[in-house]
């Protein structure tokens, strides 16, 4: 594994467990989808690895080597594409890339090579001479991956690279992240999208409270789902919701809608009793869909909320 981390805690100064005994491993060629809700620990995990922030407890080993004792190491063998808007007042997409390349140790032919090619696979060429200052914040957020992955190093880090970037451009970011490991490196990507996660990544890790909530690859964290469909029923105003009946999974309520998980068996009597409902004017519409892969992440960390509310209190 080019990326071994093994029972990582980061307790920050004013008690703040950041990292709970966290363990897992990411390969060469391997594209990693790190999703957490907010205050989970990503961004912490990520400045660990970088050499940036010093663990309290475990152990990290980037290629065997200790990232934490060599952080000479760490910015050689890491490209990190931080959470916050790159700086780039003053200077032009084009020589904010070439800047980064060249600190990185590319070659002038070889840094203006790969960032003509990076320029022209996220289609932001047109503004490669524009001044940082008059750009908009996606083209901003582009012009920061490009700066990290110039010339990358073996661990490709993206935290939230994706943000204000618009549709067509985000599926043309994850193509490249997608060369990238096909290239020999390890990427990992810290995004709240799950679909474009499910699409677009090899393995996920959920991080909660800090520790690892689940992982495996999008097919198998849909296995570990107790239900594979959901019925969605638009509930009809001023009408008293319908009780969820009792082969329903769980279900949630709100003002317009009733979302409930079922089991593939469940299937036909789930569509009677909406279609009986939709008769009696009880609901507007239903739609039968299978789960989604944000409906499982939904699942295990409102659980796992429940489980740290009842163990604070
Ligand atoms: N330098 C710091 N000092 C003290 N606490 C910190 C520090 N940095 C982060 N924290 C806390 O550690 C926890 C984890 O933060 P972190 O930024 O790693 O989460 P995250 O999953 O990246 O969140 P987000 O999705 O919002 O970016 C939070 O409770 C945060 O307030």
């Amino acid at each position: 594994m080019l990326l071994q981390i093994d029972h990582l805690t980061k307790v920050y100064p004013r008690g703040v467990r950041a990292n709970d005994d966290l363990s897992l491993q990411v390969g060469e060629g391997e594209v990693l989808g790190l999703l957490g809700h907010n205050g989970a620990g990503k961004t912490t995990l990520l400045n660990q690895v970088a050499g940036l922030v010093q663990p309290t407890q475990g152990t990290i080993r980037l290629d065997g080597r200790d990232p934490v004792a060599d952080p000479a190491y760490a910015r050689r063998a890491c490209s990190l594409q931080l959470q916050a808007q790159a700086p780039l007042t003053g200077v032009t997409p084009r020589q904010a890339i070439e800047i980064l390349g060249r600190i990185r140790g590319g070659s002038r032919q070889r840094v203006r090579e790969r960032t003509e090619q990076l320029l022209a696979a996220l289609d932001i060429e047109e503004w490669a001479n524009t001044p940082g200052e008059k750009l908009s914040g996606g083209i901003r957020r582009l012009t920061a991956f490009c700066m990290a992955v110039v010339e990358p190093g073996r661990l490709v880090m993206l935290d939230e690279p994706t943000n204000d970037v618009d549709p067509v451009r985000r599926r043309l970011m994850w193509q490249q992240v997608r060369k990238l490991a096909t290239d020999g490196c390890a990427v990992i990507i810290v995004t709240h999208n799950v679909t474009e996660a499910e699409r677009s990544v090899d393995r996920i890790v959920v991080l909660d409270h800090g520790h690892v909530a689940a992982t495996g690859t999008p097919a198998e964290l849909r296995r570990q789902a107790s239900s594979d469909l959901r019925l969605e029923l638009t509930l009809t105003p001023g009408v008293v919701s319908p009780e969820p009946p009792s082969w329903a999974g769980l279900a949630n309520v709100t003002d317009q809608r009733m979302v409930i998980s079922i089991a593939s068996a469940d299937a036909p009597q789930a569509i009677a009793w909406a279609q009986q409902l939709h008769a009696t004017e009880a609901i507007a519409q239903f739609v039968l869909n299978p789960i989604s892969l944000e409906d499982i992440y939904v699942g295990l960390t409102n659980t796992s909320e429940e489980d740290h509310d009842a163990v604070a209190a």
